[in-house]
């Protein structure tokens, strides 16, 4: 299943709800709803450098839906001048009864849709009622699949982006449909902004608890190692801090890890009703990415692609 046939394929308004049903499963711990384990990951020496570079596995396995399946994602952070992209990904559908391969499927365009879908998610249940401005920190392809869902679901008066490389913040402003503003500092971009999302491949912080409003809501995508960083320790320490996995956190997360802080709850249980949403807070959701989220994007988009191919 090509990147082309999954693009035509995957809607937000369809991917979400069963996101939000399939982070509720994960949560509620049940065997027969989800198992996945921490994502297993090997880094991509060379000759003997440690490069920013890896190979991450996610194996998943959902009962009561029929779904077994992995996603092989490779993450290399290979600089400004290169146009292959940073996140290269492949999901293996296979059949739970007999363990056969069903589709082998482009994980680019999942990797994009899930991850942004996540993240409004969590803006739905996080940010303070009648948010208007969103600032967008990176500009690569993370930033847009967030611009895409954000604008969809929510409707800002005002989206700002920021980028290190000004150029590369004006091409985004040019490449998106509706208005947007440059930002020159991370500062000004988060000035008074009721939601942020950071999606770039720092690994040193980028965005500073001094400069975030109360109540304002963080969807913290990007520093997804152990040593890697996107908000420095004030912003941690003050905020509520959610994550997609409590567990992927503790192992993956720099800005989890190195500030010290705890998981306050993870976005199943808020969707679950087991713990609050502190909405009137500071809050950081840390995502890191999920099998689980692979797994039933690629079976929405596997039972699309056969029904269309059974028809011709
Ligand atoms: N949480 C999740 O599920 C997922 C997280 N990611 C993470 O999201 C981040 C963005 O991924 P993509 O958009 O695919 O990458 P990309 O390469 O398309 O975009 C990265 C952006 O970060 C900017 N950037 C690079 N170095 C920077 C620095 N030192 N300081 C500030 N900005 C910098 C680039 O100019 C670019 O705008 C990565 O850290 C990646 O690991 C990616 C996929 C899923
Ligand atoms: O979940 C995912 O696919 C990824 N998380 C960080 C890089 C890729």
């Amino acid at each position: 299943v090509t990147e082309e046939d999954a693009r035509g394929l995957l809607h937000y308004r369809e991917l979400i709800p069963r996101l939000e049903e399939a982070l509720g499963k994960f949560s509620s711990r049940e065997s027969a709803e989800v198992i996945q384990p921490v994502r297993s990951t090997v880094y991509c020496w060379l000759k003997l450098v440690h490069f920013s570079r890896f190979l991450g596995l996610m194996p998943t396995y959902m009962e009561n839906d029929g779904v077994l399946s992995t996603k092989l994602v490779c993450f290399y952070n290979r600089g400004a001048g290169s146009t292959l992209p940073s996140v290269s990904a492949t999901v293996v559908l296979l059949d739970p009864e007999s363990g056969n391969v069903k589709a082998v499927m482009d994980g680019e365009v999942i990797t994009k849709m899930r991850t942004a879908g996540a993240s409004a998610i969590s803006a739905k249940l996080l940010m303070r009622p009648g948010a208007e401005v969103l600032a967008i920190l990176g500009t690569g392809q993370q930033a847009l699949s967030h611009y895409n869902a954000f604008t969809e679901m929510f409707s800002f008066k005002e989206v700002r982006v920021w980028n290190h490389r000004r150029e590369a913040a004006e091409k985004f402003r040019c490449s998106v449909g509706g208005p947007v503003t440059v930002c020159s500092s991370v500062e000004e971009a988060v000035n008074g902004a009721d939601v942020i999302v950071t999606a770039t491949r720092s690994t040193e912080p980028v965005l500073y608890g001094q400069w975030v409003k109360p109540g304002a809501h963080v969807a913290a995508v990007g520093a997804c190692r152990p040593d890697w960083r996107e908000l420095d320790d004030v912003l941690m320490k003050e905020a509520v801090v959610y994550a997609d996995s409590r567990d992927g956190a503790m192992v993956e997360s720099g800005d989890v890890i190195l500030s010290g802080v705890e998981v306050f709850a993870e976005l199943g249980d808020v969707i679950n009703g087991t713990k609050p949403a502190h909405r009137e807070k500071i809050t950081v959701f840390k995502s890191l990415g999920m099998g689980v989220e692979d797994a039933v994007s690629a079976k929405l988009v596997y039972d699309q692609w056969k029904a269309k191919t059974s028809n011709l």
